[in-house]
């Protein structure tokens, strides 16, 4: 018998139980009592039965049956108490667990998260957890609890006969050793459930999310053949995993079967040697067929196991899971909004499909660039690697001349701020949509920060101020107030260097005067670099980066390329508009 299953099993929650050790503690003492009474109740049967038949009718049996019920009172409450105790340590363990995977999960590199959906993730997140909490809970009530109880009966029957506790002790152990044999296969086969319903959910999540574009887009039917092709591969991959678990269950019943016959016969012919009462038959009777309760439990927690046994795979496989881009040994850059040097950089999201190749360019300190170019040029690229979500498969990047590879990656990211056309909005007070949860920054400065970039009247139109709530789907503000949010979310936080992937959707005359304004204020006494859908927006920055398929095909300063006919961007503006901005 492989106990492998066990050690994981152990190993991972014996982290997550230690701080309740106090809470198992009383638990396990309720269940050694509960077995106790379980244990004594038959007996006062059996010493019924013995005195009816001795002394026929009498005030002593009154007493025993009212000491019967008491017994059996009790136990009923012990079992309430324990089994809420289970609950409570199997919950706060999970929870915690489920929190663990969560931060690992949000440490991991943007890579990992282009592979894996966000269904997919939650449920790797809540759904393995969640299948083993449920086996939690009942693997520490039943298995440790029915094993005890196994065990105090057949100390109770070799305490009647010795040759009763070896008879029943060697059926017992016949019956766990074929239990235990018949679970393995299953386990892979669950392993593959799972995954069929993590990947169910990823594209049902999806699916959600997209729901405006899909419908606009007439891609319902693509959605409902995935959606049932989908979900009939998990239901198939779960019958699958769940029928292995029947031949056990048909063979465990026959078992049971059998033990309670020789739990019969022994009793039988040990009353025709006269070496048993009546009363003591009942006794035999009644304990072997107690015997098949703990069997039976302990073949459906086996069962239950190879459920449990797939989710901490995958479990220890998302922990197992490092991320690429590693921590720097914690060099710090000057103070101050930083220059940028990008250094012969070369990256590809998969090594054959090159994005930028040898790109080289350099940002003073305190100058804003603006990078245009074609679509799928490489302009996000650059941003991203700058924030190193990814890192260049060659070359150096640099703020101040330090190397990004030499910075805590939590100093970098506190010290760049990155907004993207995106903006993550969350079901939270407009106060927490800003600070992001943060409980240091006052009203006072919050508000400021509102009138500094112009969006008081909007906080004037809201019902509960800062206590409103916004939607996640950040329904109700448009492309231009979302990224005003987002500044405002960048004043509260006061970066050195800010990225401004910029909104590309056209923008109302006054939301577009608020996000210029916004913008000359975020970017006063910092490094800035904007990715420019509008030429509007290259009026106001001091350089200008154009990238073609990956490579710098022009840089210098605005003033220089706008007043050279021949350079690319004069060009650009020409053909865009037919008039220069100056
Ligand atoms: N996460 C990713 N995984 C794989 N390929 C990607 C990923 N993101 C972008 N690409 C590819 O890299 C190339 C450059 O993309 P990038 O987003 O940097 O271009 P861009 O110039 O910002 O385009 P746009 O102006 O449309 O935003 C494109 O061919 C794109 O398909």
């Amino acid at each position: 018998m492989s106990l492998q299953p066990f050690k994981r099993y152990f190993s991972l929650f014996a982290r997550y139980l230690k701080p309740q050790w106090g809470k198992v503690l009383l638990m396990s003492v309720l269940l050694l009592i509960s077995i106790g009474l379980q244990l004594y109740n038959p007996k006062l049967l059996g010493d019924f039965i013995n005195a009816t038949l001795q002394q026929g009718l009498g005030q002593g049996l009154a007493w025993l049956a009212l000491l019967y019920l008491l017994v059996s009172f009790l136990n009923q409450g012990v079992s309430v108490v324990s089994e809420y105790l289970c609950e409570k340590v199997a919950w706060t363990a999970t929870n915690q667990l489920r929190a663990d995977l969560l931060s690992h999960v949000l440490t991991l590199d943007q890579a990992f998260h282009k592979q894996h959906t966000q269904g997919e993730l939650l449920e790797r997140i809540d759904g393995d957890v969640n299948d083993l909490s449920n086996f939690f809970s009942k693997f520490v009530v039943h298995m440790f609890f029915h094993l005890l109880l196994l065990l105090g009966l057949l100390v109770v029957l070799t305490s009647i006969d010795s040759r009763l506790g070896v008879s029943m002790g060697g059926y017992c152990l016949l019956v766990v050793v074929a239990l235990t044999w018949m679970r393995r296969p299953s386990v892979e086969r669950w392993v593959v459930a799972r995954q069929a319903s993590a990947e169910f959910f990823g594209f049902l999540g999806e699916s959600l999310a997209a729901t405006e574009d899909i419908r606009a887009n007439g891609g319902m039917n693509y959605v409902w053949r995935n959606f049932y092709n989908r979900f009939y591969r998990w239901y198939a991959t779960t019958c699958h995993a769940g029928w292995s678990g029947a031949s056990p269950w048909i063979i465990s019943q026959a078992l049971f079967a059998l033990g309670r016959v020789l739990g019969l016969v022994l009793g039988a012919y040990l009353w025709s040697i006269g070496l048993a009462s009546p009363g003591t038959v009942y006794l035999i009777f009644v304990y072997s067929s107690l015997l098949m309760q703990p069997l039976d439990q302990v073949q459906w927690q086996l069962q239950d196991l190879n459920k449990s046994e797939s989710c901490i795979r995958r479990i220890e496989g998302l922990f197992a899971t490092r991320q690429a881009i590693q921590d720097g040994p914690g060099t710090k850059p000057a103070a101050g909004a930083p220059s940028v040097t990008f250094e012969h950089i070369a990256f590809g999201y998969s090594l054959d499909e090159p994005v930028l190749k040898d790109m080289t360019f350099h940002l003073s300190a305190g100058h804003v660039l603006g990078i245009v170019g074609r679509t799928g040029g490489g302009k996000t690229t650059v941003t991203r690697l700058l924030f190193r979500m990814y890192d260049p498969q060659s070359g150096s990047i640099r703020l101040n001349d330090v190397p990004l590879t030499d910075m805590r990656l939590g100093e970098l990211r506190q010290r760049i701020s990155l907004i993207t056309q995106d903006v993550q909005l969350f079901d939270a007070t407009v106060r927490d949509n800003l600070t992001f949860f943060r409980r240091d920054i006052t009203d006072e400065r919050i508000l400021s920060v509102l009138e500094e970039i112009g969006l008081l009247p909007w906080y004037a139109s809201l019902s509960q101020g800062l206590e409103t709530m916004l939607g996640a789907s950040s329904a109700g503000l448009s492309a231009g107030e979302a990224q005003l949010l987002a500044f405002a979310r960048v004043f509260l936080t006061d970066p050195d260097l800010v990225v401004l992937d910029e909104a590309s959707s056209r923008l109302d005359p006054l939301t577009q005067k608020l996000m210029e304004q916004g913008m000359a204020k975020l970017f006063a006494n910092r490094t800035g670099i904007v990715i420019a859908h509008r030429l509007e927006t290259l009026q106001r920055v001091d350089d200008i980066l154009v990238i073609e398929n990956g490579e710098v095909l022009e840089m210098g300063s605005r003033a220089d390329l706008v007043g050279n006919p021949d350079s690319h961007f004069a060009r650009l503006l020409q053909h865009v508009d037919g008039a220069i901005y100056a």
